[in-house]
């Protein structure tokens, strides 16, 4: 940090474990990546390759290098793994993965249907190959699952071999985990938050209000991800309570007492 200042939480180091900041990479040039790990690479922990933009990005292996030389891992997003999966070509995908030198992968169905036992499958094989990241949530907004399913498939998944958990939201933040408005659905995630512990969960919260909840309801260390590249340093400081909302956050009572401040 550039100042010292004192009531300031205490973040995980890197590599991290949890107080994660997953941030998507959508497309970005080798030039942007480049800019953008100049200024934040601090504060990224992983980085995913969107969807399947990873299919169509020019000079992918050269773009993977240079996070690689940043000590930042890189993954596919969940789609390219569905994408292989209904067209059969899961030992394709697996090859991919040895061929890019990944050392994690998502998996998900978040386009498709597919039942549990089998997605838990593929987490069982891939883990035996990489860290897996698996994504529970449906990317179709008029699919809403309750509680108690979410919270079974996330157990299942981390039992089966699943490094983190990570809670649907799209790019845009408005499914899943949140109402199409952009509304976290507190009570899922509350409910979610008595069995699963939060250490394994990757929320996806793309919207600043949603970073902002998180950080209030879990603290500076919550796993956050689909961060946009320009919001990597904003998310740092509402970490640190260094934003207006969450500014009270971390100042002792006598603080907050003397400047008339509640959290
Ligand atoms: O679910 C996601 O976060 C993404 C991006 S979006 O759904 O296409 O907006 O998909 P993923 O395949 O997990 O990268």
């Amino acid at each position: 940090m550039n100042f010292k200042l004192s009531q300031v939480p205490d973040r995980t180091s890197k590599p991290r474990q949890y107080g994660l900041t997953m941030v998507m990479d959508k497309g970005l040039s080798i030039r942007q990546v480049e800019d953008m790990l100049d200024i934040s690479a601090p504060h990224i922990d992983i980085v995913k390759l969107g969807w399947a933009t990873s299919f169509v990005t020019p000079n992918l292996k050269d773009k993977i290098a240079v996070y690689k030389s940043a000590g930042i891992p890189v993954y596919f997003g969940g789609t390219l793994f569905e994408a292989f999966v209904v067209r059969n070509q899961f030992e394709d995908y697996r090859r991919l993965i040895d061929e890019y030198q990944l050392e994690y992968a998502e998996v998900s169905d978040g386009s498709i249907e597919m039942p549990a036992e089998i997605k838990c499958d593929f987490i069982r094989v891939l883990a035996e190959q990489v860290k897996v990241l698996s994504e529970v949530g449906s990317k179709d907004e008029t699919k809403i699952i309750p509680p108690y399913k979410w919270i079974q498939l996330m157990k299942a998944e981390l039992e089966a071999g699943a490094w983190k958990v990570i809670g649907e939201a799209r790019e845009s933040g408005n499914v899943g985990l949140f109402r199409s408005s952009g509304e976290v659905r507190q009570g899922l995630v509350e409910e979610i938050l008595t069995q699963v512990p939060n250490k394994d969960i990757i929320w996806e919260a793309p919207q600043k209000a949603q970073q902002v909840w998180f950080v209030k309801l879990i603290g500076a260390n919550v796993n956050l991800g689909n961060i946009a590249p320009n919001e990597i340093i904003p998310l740092e400081t509402i970490r640190l309570g260094l934003r207006g909302d969450t500014f009270a956050n971390y100042l002792n009572d006598k603080t907050r007492k003397r400047w008339k401040l509640s959290k």
